[in-house]
């Protein structure tokens, strides 16, 4: 097993800014665990709606509670008719992700959280209607069209934004892998969009300014923006060895590759396994011979040349591309899960609250003398 990570020096890196029992992440230098249960069993086994619960409630659910959860989520797919309206007044060309963070914001006026007492609901809510949001959005600002999105013969989060996205009943396949991405998008400990969340709820702010937040601090390529920059990357290459010397190139200028590295993990995230071996599994299915060899073969490249590994989001690329989901929606999609994690979060902070407010170093100048503004240069 490799040693934990050093980790040291600014961004808090290190600083343990809080309790959760929610997650562990890279406690033995790998690994990831959602309240005590291992990232590759939930993967595996779960549905994505057991592991929501599971986070949200505190416990797996037996059968008659997931099946009443799920159809609690399925009944609440529907969109306020205020909300629709807002959706069509956004530029086609908007990102998705501020699609989202109008979306949650808008739902925040309409069905406003009015006491914490009413948490669970607006969470189901926000759970329920996400993927509605988005691609309601999508398909009115590229097709012209009105959906429906209560009406879905897919009962799962995942299916239901494939069938959404795409008009038809998802493959079995494609189901399940929306699944397993879901699962393994959901929590991460004090990652900074979590942090987000928290602080904001650490004011007694209500459950869709803290979401609002978290989704703005997801969107930048540092954090979840990644999977939609892995994408980029991997779609200018036509064959590994291109994608070999590309990435040499841009070692040598010192540039960020996006999907590699983590701040937390030292030697692999172990999110990466499950989602590559599914993106092998779909591109076999596409018949893809490009995206996939070269997406291995920059693994290979940055292990070898700067021991950095893929992140979670590496793999997502390919594996979403082969679903036929277009880039823009990837981190979208990384919302449709983490809002589990974050409203979790903000269960915890409010439970147990005392206002995030930390210190800081002061550098700037000291004892400077008024000036009058006819003085000043
Ligand atoms: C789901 C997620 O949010 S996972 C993260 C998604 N983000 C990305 O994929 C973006 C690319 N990766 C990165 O920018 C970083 O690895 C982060 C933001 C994830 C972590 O940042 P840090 O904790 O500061 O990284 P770390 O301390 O390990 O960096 C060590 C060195 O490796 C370099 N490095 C880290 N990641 C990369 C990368 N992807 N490409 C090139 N160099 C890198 C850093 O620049 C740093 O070099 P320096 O010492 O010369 O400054
Ligand atoms: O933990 C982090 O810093 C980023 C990450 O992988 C996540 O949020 O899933």
């Amino acid at each position: 097993m490799a040693e934990a990570k050093k980790l040291g020096g600014a961004g808090l890196r290190g600083q343990v800014a809080g309790e959760t029992a929610l997650c562990t992440v890279g406690k033995t230098g790998a690994g990831l665990t959602y309240r005590g249960y291992d990232i590759t069993d939930l993967a595996e086994n779960a549905q994505f709606e057991e592991v929501a619960y599971l986070l949200l409630r505190g416990k797996l659910p037996n059968q008659q509670e997931l099946d009443e959860y799920k159809a609690k989520l399925q009944s609440l797919r529907s969109l306020p008719d205020a909300l629709k309206l807002v959706l069509e007044q956004i530029p086609k060309d908007a990102h998705p992700m501020d699609v989202m963070r109008t979306g949650c914001s808008m739902l925040g006026n309409l069905e406003t959280e009015n006491d914490f007492s009413e948490q669970d609901d607006k969470i189901d809510r926000m759970m329920a209607v996400f993927p509605a949001i988005i691609t309601y959005w999508y398909r009115f600002a590229q097709e012209g069209v009105r959906i429906d999105t209560a009406n879905t013969e897919s009962d799962s989060i995942g299916g239901v934004f494939l069938e959404l996205l795409h008009g038809k009943k998802p493959s079995e396949l494609h189901e399940r892998v929306m699944n397993v991405s879901l699962i393994l998008y959901a929590e991460h400990e004090f990652n900074a969009s979590t942090f987000t969340a928290r602080v904001c709820a650490s004011t007694l702010s209500d459950i869709h300014s803290c979401v609002t937040g978290a989704i703005g601090s997801l969107r930048g390529p540092l954090h979840g923006g990644a999977n939609e920059a892995a994408m980029a990357l991997i779609q200018k290459f036509q064959t590994p060895e291109e994608a070999e010397q590309g990435l040499m190139g841009m070692l040598e200028r010192k540039e960020k590759i996006m999907g590699f590295g983590h701040a937390i993990y030292s030697d692999s995230d172990p999110r990466n396994a499950i989602i590559k071996k599914w993106s092998e599994q779909l591109a076999e299915e596409v018949g893809d011979t490009v995206l996939y060899p070269v997406s291995v073969r920059c693994e290979e490249v940055m292990w070898r040349e700067k021991k950095l590994f893929c992140n979670a989001d590496f793999f997502h690329a390919s594996a979403y591309h082969f679903m036929g989901i277009p880039t823009e929606l990837f981190t979208p999609i990384f919302v449709m899960s983490r809002v589990s994690g974050w409203a979790a979060h903000v269960k915890e902070q409010r439970a147990n609250n005392r206002i995030i407010r930390p210190s800081a170093d002061y550098t700037g100048p000291e004892s400077c003398e008024w000036q009058p503004i006819e003085k000043r240069a």
